[in-house]
């Protein structure tokens, strides 16, 4: 058992530097407020001032700094698709008018977005405290379940500890696991043995591989996973010579390596172009009777080819009785590698017709290889094939890659063009390719192409449709007057442009309010969650007067990982109320208005509201007829 100074001195370096990330948010709560129906915290609902400060279109300051160019040659096999950010979340809030879903937004914005100093939230109880967390944890509201950890003040169970954690590294939430882990510290709270390990693999997921390193070597017992995850660590960070000495070290202490020490061995091999090691791993792979695991091969694979040994990387892949998508993207990406265009497209057809998908690194394999090979015309086939026959919606690596093939053929000014026009024109990898591609004299003439980005530090931004004026255009405002600024806009695809790749980069929160008028709210959610690692927050009308699906809110449930859908109070009876009557017979979907044209009402009055408007409007249409005929 570590005793708590022991731990404490463990820790130091950990202590001794300032909070980074969201411990150096920018909001100011005067009071945190959580709000949470299914688990029962009480929502206070109280008008109160907010002090946050978010990106707005008014703070913008030019500069911008272009990402580097993609080499094709690093095409990783088995690199994961999300960047080692926090991944990304989708929450959305429906309800009808009046139902208090600006409120509710802002209110999740400031519990995302807590600054961790941890002053008390009135969650008192820590038996409470603990049932809450993990409910949150269990229905994927990690974020959620931090914030009120980290602003509780006081300790949970070493299993509610073991869980958040799990969650944060689950979903490559490292920052809000490093909360977490300061929580811990200020509290005085000393993990045991198992929480330990789940740190050190939490830092070492993380690439800090310093503070990883320390609660390595303070471990009592060095226990396989601990091995494995500094070894994985290593590797992930390009410091495959660490990971490799680390390995050996680990056999001579006699621990025995499994999958996934082979795993990440093969992946530092591979990057060292060290095949005699590698071959000595094989070997023992085999003696270990591990060979099956299809990760494992995928990376002996890929270690192989990179080795520039094509044929024994064929014969692994020959070998392997198991195959999935993983498999063949290694062997097209390694075929890819060694320059073999023609292995790289038949693999490629092999491969659909035995059946598998391929998925977003198969196509980029596939795409580079046309490139290198000149095969402008076969490119942009596939490029189009990923979204027609697969529903892949091509990446900016992918529009990157068409960049690359169409600016080696010298069609460069086919290369501007696709860049101006296609729907991924903002991002800085295209505009990198398009910069790398080009052995243009008029580079300048590109970077003044590129839109000047704002850098800042806020962490926020809040859009909403510029068809609402009700309230002002540059602030989301509840029907209680609760306000923030905002970005109003047409669409959400401008967002990026508008606020500059630098400060989007920066993002972490993106809230969106009056969500029903975005029409391309479903992919511009998917890109930034799924692939920009943003939480997003949806706030918006499920239904119309009419009670008809409203504009795309309802389209992004299946990509959501939370809906809440809120109720409000029957204007004619108090009762709850799920609907927004429209008082008035206009007929156009979208009427930009408040409580001077809709009212929230229950089911029942609902429908003989409708029944009366209904009735009105035949007495009013037949009087109309009357009018007519008279005159
Ligand atoms: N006619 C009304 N009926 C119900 N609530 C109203 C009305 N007018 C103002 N409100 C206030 O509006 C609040 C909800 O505001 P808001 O969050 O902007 O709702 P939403 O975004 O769902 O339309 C309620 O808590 C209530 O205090
Ligand atoms: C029901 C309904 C509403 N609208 C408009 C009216 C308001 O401008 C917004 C809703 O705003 P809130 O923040 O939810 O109060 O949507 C519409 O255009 N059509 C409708 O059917």
């Amino acid at each position: 058992m570590l005793t708590l100074s022991r731990m404490k001195s463990l820790l130091f370096p950990v202590l001794s530097r300032p909070p980074t990330g969201p411990l150096s948010f920018c909001f100011h709560f005067q009071e945190p407020i959580f709000l949470c129906r299914t688990y029962g915290v009480l929502s206070t609902f109280k008008n109160q001032p907010i002090s946050v400060q978010t990106i707005n279109p008014m703070n913008k300051v030019s500069s911008f700094s272009c990402s580097t160019v993609p080499n094709h040659n690093q095409i990783r096999v088995l690199h994961t698709e999300v960047s080692g950010s926090d991944s990304g979340e989708v929450h959305v809030i429906v309800g009808p008018m009046f139902a208090g879903k600006t409120t509710t937004l802002l209110k999740r914005i400031k519990s995302e977005s807590s600054n961790g100093s941890f002053q008390g939230n009135g969650v008192k109880n820590s038996l409470y405290l603990d049932e809450t967390i993990k409910g949150l944890c269990f229905s994927g509201r990690v974020a959620e379940a931090v914030g009120i950890l980290c602003r509780s003040g006081v300790q949970v169970e070493s299993e509610t500890y073991s869980l958040v954690l799990q969650e944060c590294i689950f979903r490559q939430a490292y920052k809000k696991g490093k909360r977490v882990h300061w929580q811990m510290m200020v509290v005085g709270f000393v993990p045991n043995e198992y929480l330990t390990i789940k740190l050190l693999i939490l830092y070492a997921k993380a690439g800090d591989l310093d503070t990883a390193h320390i609660i390595f070597d303070k471990l009592q017992f060095k226990c396989l996973v601990s091995w494995n995850a500094m070894i994985a660590g290593y590797v992930q960070k390009g410091m495959e010579e660490i990971g490799l000495s680390l390995y050996h070290n680990m056999k001579q202490r006699g621990v025995l390596p499994d999958q996934y020490t082979f795993a990440s061995v093969f992946r530092a091999c591979a990057s060292l172009a060290v095949l005699e090691q590698g071959k000595q791993a094989h070997a023992l792979l085999i003696k270990s009777q591990l060979s099956g695991n299809i990760v494992v091969n995928s990376a002996l694979m890929d270690m192989y080819f990179k080795c520039s040994c094509p044929s024994d990387g064929y014969l692994v892949f020959c070998k392997s009785l198991e195959r999935n998508v993983i498999t063949w993207t290694a062997l097209i990406s390694g075929y890819g590698q060694n320059g073999r265009i023609k292995d790289v497209l038949e693999s490629f057809h092999r491969m659909i017709d035995e059946g598998f998908r391929p998925n977003h690194i198969t196509f980029l394999a596939v795409l580079s290889a046309c490139s290198h090979g000149g095969l402008v015309d076969r490119g942009k086939e596939y490029f189009s094939l990923m979204m027609r026959d697969y529903g892949l919606r091509p990446r900016g690596k992918h529009y990157a890659a068409i960049v690359d093939l169409l600016g080696r053929a010298g069609r460069l000014q086919e290369a501007h063009e696709f860049v101006q026009n296609s729907r991924c024109g903002e991002h800085p990898v295209l505009w990198g390719a398009l910069l790398g591609a080009c052995l243009w004299n008029n580079v300048a003439e590109v970077r003044r192409l590129m839109k000047d980005s704002g850098v800042k530090k806020e962490s926020v931004a809040i859009i909403k449709s510029d068809k609402d004026t009700r309230y002002g255009l540059d602030s989301i405002v509840t029907h209680d007057g609760d306000r923030l600024p905002c970005w109003p806009l047409a669409n959400l695809s401008s967002f990026k442009q508008r606020c500059g790749s630098e400060a989007y980069s920066k993002l972490e929160v993106i809230g969106i309010d009056e969500a029903q008028f975005f029409e391309d709210l479903y992919d511009f959610c998917t890109e930034a969650a799924d692939h920009d690692g943003k939480i997003v927050i949806v706030a918006g009308l499920d239904g119309d007067y009419l009670r008809r699906s409203f504009g795309s809110v309802l389209d992004i449930i299946p990509i959501a990982d939370t809906v809440t859908k809120l109720t409000s109070r029957c204007e004619l009876c108090g009762k709850r109320a799920s609907f927004t009557l429209r008082k008035t017979g206009e007929t156009r979907t979208e009427l930009i208005a408040g409580a001077d044209v809709y009212m929230p009402v229950c089911r029942k009055h609902y429908v003989s509201g409708q029944v009366v408007k209904e009735a009105t409007r035949s007495v009013l249409d037949s009087q109309k007829v009357q009018c007519s005929s008279v005159l």
